[in-house]
């Protein structure tokens, strides 16, 4: 195997940490919250007192300044034990930078030290009934009134975080018929007159993960809660597009994880199985298909490691995000599947984690943008377009 370059003993430090933390607050606790349907709430206040939220965040406004190489090995853990009920990838490294980068000083203050300490938990709501890839389609609409406030209606879907948030980064139009440039973003917290939490919805995996509706009944708010403030009205497409790059990363890097984690059961589960009076392991077609499969992983995890570096460097672009996404999820879904099969029936049954990581990985080509939209995304760099 190719030795890793990417992280420093620092970083292997903050890993062997972050795994007595999963050890001690997750790991007895994952698979009652699997059958609930949520993490307890209190698994988001030890993360904060921890210091495993927002890590990245400036310390002025509660985070450790760390680079993201940090939440990399963070999310790397939690895909390769299978903690898929955990959101604090999308908390941390989607929900606080769009306050970090576009927020007022106001809004920063006000919000993201609550991010870092696990008081609030945040979620992003892009995805409605009827618009999910046409983002520009979105129905919820954010008008403003002669008093200056917003009056929101609309709901949304497939929420991450959703139940238990506190904070909801919402995607509204300001000007419906303006379409993209009539896209903005506001920031809605829990208990506002009007805000609805929706049911939980019920997945195919990632089982302890509080995914939900969310409704928006006239909710009115004051132009303090548009993200940036008033100057950023009509600018939340901008801010969604330039998030995509380290957005998608991040898919491919927990994708990587899950699959590295899914080949080691598997190979150890081969070699323990017996058939025919010999180990499964034994038969060319085992050993030829886990190496096969350690070797596109292999491959793939040093392009995820490269694009990690350029994201390092502000370098990466949305096309190689793209590309990183689609590969490596279709890879992970490839590897489940093989690895399932490798395991016979009990690779059908609960209790094993290949079969809860063969569920998990489905969603994976699809939320973040389709693997679909990432070839619209990479065609369209190549100078093609359909239309
Ligand atoms: C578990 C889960 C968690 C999620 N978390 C969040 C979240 O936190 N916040 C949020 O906002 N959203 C979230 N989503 C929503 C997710 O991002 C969308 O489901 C996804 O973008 C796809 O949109 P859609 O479901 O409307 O599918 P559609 O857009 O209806 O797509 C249906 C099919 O058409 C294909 N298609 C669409 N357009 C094209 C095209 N131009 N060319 C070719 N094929 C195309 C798609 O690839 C797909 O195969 C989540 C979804 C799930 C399942």
């Amino acid at each position: 195997m190719i030795e890793r370059t990417l992280f420093s003993a620092d970083h292997e430090a903050f890993r062997d940490s972050f795994r007595r933390f999963m050890d001690k607050e997750i790991a007895p606790h994952h698979d009652a919250w699997e059958e609930q349907g949520y993490v307890d709430r209190a698994v988001w206040d030890k993360a904060g007192e921890n210091g495993f939220l927002c890590m990245t965040l400036p310390e002025a406004y509660g985070g450790s300044d760390a680079d993201k190489l940090y939440s990399v090995v963070q999310m790397e853990e939690l895909s390769r034990a299978g903690f898929t009920g955990i959101g604090y990838g999308l908390h941390s490294e989607i929900v606080a930078p769009y306050i970090l980068h576009y927020g007022t000083e106001a809004q920063k203050q006000k919000y993201l030290p609550k991010l870092a300490s696990g008081e609030m938990v945040g979620a992003i709501a892009m995805s409605e009934p009827a618009a999910g890839s046409d983002l520009q389609g979105v129905k919820t609409t954010a008008m403003l009134q002669a008093d200056g406030t917003y009056l929101i209606n609309g709901s949304k879907t497939f929420i991450t975080n959703g139940w238990h948030a506190d904070l909801v980064i919402l995607v509204a139009k300001t000007d419906p018929a303006a379409g993209a440039k009539g896209t903005s973003l506001f920031l809605i917290e829990r208990g506002m007159p009007g805000f609805e939490k929706g049911k939980r919805l019920k997945k195919l995996g990632l089982k302890a993960q509080d995914t939900s509706e969310l409704f928006f009944d006239n909710v009115k708010v004051s132009a303090d809660q548009l993200l940036g403030g008033t100057a950023m009205q009509g600018k939340g497409f901008i801010c969604l597009m330039e998030q995509l790059p380290w957005e998608r990363l991040q898919i491919a890097i927990g994708g990587i994880a899950a699959a590295q984690a899914a080949i080691d059961w598997t190979v150890q589960y081969v070699k323990d199985r017996k058939v025919f009076g010999q180990a499964v392991g034994n038969y060319q077609n085992t050993r030829y298909t886990l190496a096969e499969l350690q070797t596109e992983v292999q491959v793939a995890r040093v392009f995820v490691d490269k694009c990690s570096e350029l994201l390092l460097q502000d370098k990466l672009d949305t096309a190689t995000a793209s590309m990183a996404k689609y590969w490596c999820t279709d890879l992970q879904c490839k590897v489940m599947d093989e690895c399932v099969q490798l395991h016979g029936g009990y690779g059908y049954m609960w209790e094993y984690p290949i079969t809860r990581a063969y569920a998990d990985a489905r969603v994976q080509r699809i939320y973040g943008g389709t693997n679909e939209i990432m070839k619209e995304v990479i065609s369209r760099s190549m100078g093609l377009s359909g239309r």
